[in-house]
């Protein structure tokens, strides 16, 4: 925990704050937000490593809710200073139904926005995400564009178009009055793929290629560049720009933001190589064997078994033509905008990302090595 001189007296609330990100973003205010005199985490899952932060300086205060639901939202916001909305509902692999994906992602933000308002809240920062701008369905490449870069945003999965319209709700409550006539400030992160500590899918590809014998197959071609970003880096550009609404309202409320690092670009799967590697396991070329026609039909194939199985069970594999298209058009993002707007420099370079992630692969079960 940082010591610090300040005095502690900004209460803050972090939705889906036991998410993957929303765990580094909690313990990122801890440790980097001196004047924190309450942080409130939220979500519906809490998670028991809350416990062990209970003991610092600050009150940590775990709420356990729901944000489809506006009175839990209400009460979890009421005489919070800021809050950092995290929670989603994060499925592009056809688990959830578009109904829930919308009541979460849609009408969670919206009870986050009228809670603010009506409570008398003025900060409030979104996790966006790259997937409001693109891929989109036409499978225009977004090739190191940045916050202003013209891109044909066309969407038609549930996942984005959720995020795309909740995103809109949030920079349009900008300026709204909230109680006690103030206005609220307002500003949305668009993280590109998060990886790091806790990254489920990573997890998924790691625990596949040992059941492959130490193997990954290459299906998408090393030339498609997929934009990565670190999960602490991206949670430091939360703990920031919460910091700056305040000082330079006029300039950051209701702005976008991508959320980069120095990560490099690569393909999806030579990015986590760079992880997995040093794990003990090896990407095979097999492109010859794999092209895109082939990828294209099993992916078909596996949305066409999982409406065909949905009543009986839940059939939700990585590979679907969403994640497909995804992983096989390039999205990168060259910016400077979170550090003209509110002095973001990258808190772990590349070396350090990159060393973190690999030692937490490296720790779990049934390693290679
Ligand atoms: N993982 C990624 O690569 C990216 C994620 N994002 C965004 O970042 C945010 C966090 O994502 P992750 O940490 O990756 O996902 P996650 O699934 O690990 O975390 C989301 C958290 O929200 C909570 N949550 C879900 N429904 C809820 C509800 N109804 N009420 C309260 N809490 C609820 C979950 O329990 C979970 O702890 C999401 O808004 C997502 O859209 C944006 C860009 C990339
Ligand atoms: C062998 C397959 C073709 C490889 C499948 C990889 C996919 C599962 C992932 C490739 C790109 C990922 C998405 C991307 O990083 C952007 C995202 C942003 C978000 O806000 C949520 C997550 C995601 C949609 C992410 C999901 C997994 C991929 C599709």
């Amino acid at each position: 925990m940082a010591e610090s001189t300040e005095v502690r007296k900004l209460v803050y609330l972090v939705t889906g704050g036991c998410g993957f990100l929303g765990e580094h973003v909690v313990r990122m205010l801890l440790q980097r937000e001196p004047r924190l005199s309450e942080l409130r985490v939220f979500d519906l899952h809490l998670g028991p490593w809350l416990e062990e932060l209970k003991t610092g300086p600050v009150q940590v205060t775990a709420i356990q809710g729901d944000v489809t639901q506006a009175h839990e939202v209400a009460a979890a916001v009421a005489g919070a200073h800021v809050v950092i909305h995290a929670a989603g509902l994060v499925d592009v692999f056809g688990r959830a139904s578009p109904k829930t994906i919308h009541e979460v992602n849609v009408q969670g933000t919206k009870n986050v926005i009228e809670a603010c308002v009506q409570t008398g809240t003025r900060f409030l920062v979104y996790t966006s995400s790259m997937e409001v701008v693109g891929p989109n369905i036409k499978g225009h490449p977004f090739y190191r564009g940045n916050e202003d870069t013209p891109y044909e945003a066309v969407h038609k999965h549930p996942y984005p178009c959720s995020k795309a319209q909740a995103e809109r709700l949030v920079l349009e409550a900008n300026g709204r009055e909230v109680r006690g006539g103030l206005p609220l400030v307002t500003c949305a992160l668009r993280p590109t793929g998060i990886y790091g500590e806790g990254h489920q899918i990573m997890r998924d590809f790691y625990h596949q290629g040992l059941r492959l014998g130490g193997r990954l197959f290459r299906a998408i071609p090393a030339s498609v560049e997929h934009g990565r970003v670190y999960v602490g880096n991206v949670a430091w550009m939360h703990v920031l720009v919460a910091r700056e609404l305040e000082r330079r309202a006029a300039l950051v409320g209701g702005q976008v933001y991508f959320c980069y690092d120095e990560s490099p670009y690569k393909s999806y799967e030579d990015f986590n190589m760079e992880f997995l590697g040093p794990c003990g396991l090896r990407l095979v070329e097999t492109r010859l064997l794999a092209p895109y026609w082939l990828l294209m039909l099993l992916a078909v194939l596996n949305a066409l078994l999982q409406w065909l199985l949905r009543p009986l069970l839940l059939y939700a594999p990585l590979l679907n033509p969403y994640t497909l298209a995804v992983a096989n058009t390039t999205f990168t993002v060259s910016t400077d905008k979170a550090q003209r707007h509110f002095g973001y420099e990258p808190l772990f370079s590349w070396e350090d990302s990159r060393t973190r992630t690999i030692r937490w692969v490296r720790a779990m079960e049934g390693s290679a090595q």
